[in-house]
């Protein structure tokens, strides 16, 4: 059954704004996603009704609190298929995660060991490696793409080794919508030994994840881009690899015993979580993820599929514009250039008209020299697009072509 836009759309107040006297047309989705009402409730709900700190509370409210605050994190342990929910560590993104695992890579490599990545990295997911290297005198290699954008896989496989101890790679490109075969390479990479992390940004919003079937060893994702609040995010581990993680950050909540000399620290998940969490934010992204699950993930997918196939067919009728990233397997997101004209004054005069995309690198700073662009345009979709606003769009750069001309 096909998803029912227009009544998705009602739940999102701000889908019904105007932006320079226009109405809105929300093209920025893999930057970040916009919030339901039922999301926003979540919030004022808690904030009004049980805010307190979470944890070892002597009253009321802290016992609802920690309540809610534990059942979202089952909530997010159901949504991606943990084994158990103690392996959901909530962080405040994706970056956060990423860095966790890294802190404890660095602690781990040698001189002689290898940590794989690709070109098509976000900068959360490079620069990370890079310093783990950097501090362990391991060896960073990158895995090249092919000019469609895809990941070359055949060079994944030639660099691994016995060598490689760690893979991290995105499983969707928020610069190119690329979507990597992660559950076959993965499998390569374990076959070798090494451990494997996905920087899930950008895959948690178009449909479950299983962080079993995918056998990873950690998966991380942020909460603003699954209609979730700013500022909370997941980093998933293994639990057999996170039980003995390095330690991240140490204060309270995650310590067993203090002494003026020393300390002991928790079990997961809250020895990987020092400190007063967001307790909002995690309650905010498990009613993000349950109102996401009630519709279809396979609906989800074939209602962004429709919009993208909209837009590449008018982009590809549109002189001048070349698509960057154009892989067999894409989500939701076309990056262009336009001859001529800059991405960031597309982006200017898009905004004039209402549309909002993003312009630039997307954080991807290597990516956009090895696609030998100063940056993209960028138009991110996402279950609340419709096809309208794919052809007002297209308007847009029409009407922004003339202006430049
Ligand atoms: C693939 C990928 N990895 C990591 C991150 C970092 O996520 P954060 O910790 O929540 O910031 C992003 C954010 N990507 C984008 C943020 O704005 N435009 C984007 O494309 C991303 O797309």
């Amino acid at each position: 059954m096909s998803l029912n836009v227009a009544q998705i759309r009602e739940q999102f107040p701000i889908l019904h704004r105007q932006v320079h006297g226009k109405p809105l047309v929300y093209l920025d989705n893999a930057a970040t996603t916009q919030k339901p009402q039922a999301v926003i409730n979540a919030l004022t709900d808690y904030y009004t009704q049980c805010n307190a700190n979470v944890h070892r509370g002597a009253h009321y409210l802290s016992d609802e609190a920690t309540r809610r605050y534990e059942a979202a994190r089952k909530t997010v342990a159901e949504y991606i298929n943990a084994s158990r929910q103690e392996e959901v560590i909530w962080t405040s993104g994706t970056t956060e995660g990423i860095n966790l695992v890294a802190n404890g890579v660095a602690q781990r490599l040698k001189t002689g060991d290898e940590v794989l990545v690709t070109e098509m990295e976000h900068h959360a997911n490079l620069v990370t490696w890079q310093q783990a290297c950097k501090r362990s005198g391991a060896t960073l290699k990158v895995v090249p793409i092919n000019e469609d954008g895809s990941l070359n896989t055949e060079q994944f496989h030639a660099l691994l080794s016995e060598n490689t101890a760690f893979v991290s790679m995105p499983h969707i490109s928020n610069a190119l919508g690329t979507i990597n075969p992660i559950k076959e390479l993965t499998a390569a990479a374990k076959a070798k030994d090494a451990l494997v992390m996905i920087d899930g940004a950008q895959g948690v919003a178009h449909g479950a994840i299983d962080v079993q079937d995918i056998g990873c060893d950690f998966y991380a994702f942020s909460g603003h881009k699954v209609f979730g609040p700013t500022g909370i995010g997941v980093l998933w581990g293994c639990y057999e690899v996170l039980k003995d993680w390095p330690i991240w950050l140490v204060g309270g909540e995650m310590i067993a015993t203090v002494s003026y000399q020393d300390a002991t620290w928790g079990e997961l998940p809250n020895r990987l979580e020092a400190g007063t969490p967001n307790i909002a934010g995690a309650i905010g992204l498990a009613a993000a993820i349950n109102w996401l699950r009630q519709y279809d993930a396979a609906d989800i997918l074939a209602h962004e599929t429709a919009l993208l196939a909209r837009a590449t067919q008018l982009a590809e009728q549109t002189d001048g514009l070349t698509i960057v990233g154009h892989a067999a397997k894409k989500i939701g997101v076309l990056s262009f250039i336009l001859d001529g004209a800059h991405p960031a004054d597309i982006g200017f005069l898009l905004d004039k008209q209402g549309i909002a995309i993003r312009t630039g690198d997307h954080c991807a700073q290597p990516l956009m020299k090895r696609l030998n662009v100063p940056g993209t345009a960028r138009a991110s979709f996402s279950i609340y697009n419709t096809l309208d606003e794919v052809e007002m769009l297209f308007e847009g750069i029409k009407k922004a072509r003339l202006m430049l001309a």
